[in-house]
């Protein structure tokens, strides 16, 4: 299982390389690492394993954060109410091919399983894009997200490009965002 040892942290070079696109059929390897990407989402997210394993709670984790420099990501966000996630899958290869004008943030900023230090301020990202990805089987996904759901698969997407959520934050005015930009509990 992934626990947090596994997962690099800033100055770790993998952190901001471009990761591999993946070819299919994935390698048993590959399909292996998704699933226990994934697996560590749900631990993380289970407050018993969390604390006996010492996890940070994620609701994303993509293949560079294990040093793994290939186009993949898993991301699990759960619903408030504890019924069907709002969004679980893993995501190979994606690209957002359309989004919003409208950009988005989180009230509270965001933070990183890679970065072990607080960042505050505003990440602006597109609130609602169209997504195109890969799942493990190789079969083809167009989807539109949006707000909580849509900030993650940004911040995941990023990861495989070697992008960190604090480079968007903008230094001199971290809480300033254009008018029409929404803030998101
Ligand atoms: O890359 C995943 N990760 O570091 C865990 C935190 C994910 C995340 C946190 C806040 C907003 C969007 C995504
Ligand atoms: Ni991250």
């Amino acid at each position: 299982m992934i626990t947090m040892k596994n997962i690099i942290r800033e100055g770790n070079n993998t952190l901001r390389s471009e990761a591999k696109k993946a070819t299919f059929p994935l390698s048993d390897e590959q399909r292996q690492l998704a699933h226990d990407m994934m697996e560590f989402l749900e631990n993380s997210q289970d407050p018993k394993i969390a604390e006996k394993y010492q996890l940070r709670a994620g609701v994303g984790l993509a293949a560079p954060q294990v040093d793994v420099s290939l186009q993949m990501a898993s991301v699990l966000v759960p619903s408030a109410d504890g019924e069907a996630p709002l969004f679980k899958d893993t995501i190979v290869n994606p690209v957002i091919i359309s989004h919003s004008v409208q950009g988005a943030a989180l009230s509270e900023g965001e933070g990183c399983l890679s970065v072990d230090r607080d960042v505050p301020g505003y990440v602006v990202r597109h609130d609602r894009i169209t997504l195109r990805y890969y799942d493990v089987d190789g079969n083809q996904h167009k989807i539109r997200l949006k707000n909580y759901p849509a900030i993650v698969c940004q911040h995941e997407i990023d990861h495989l490009h070697g992008v960190l959520f604090y480079d968007h934050i903008d230094h001199d005015h971290p809480f300033t965002m254009e008018n029409e930009d929404l803030v998101i509990d």
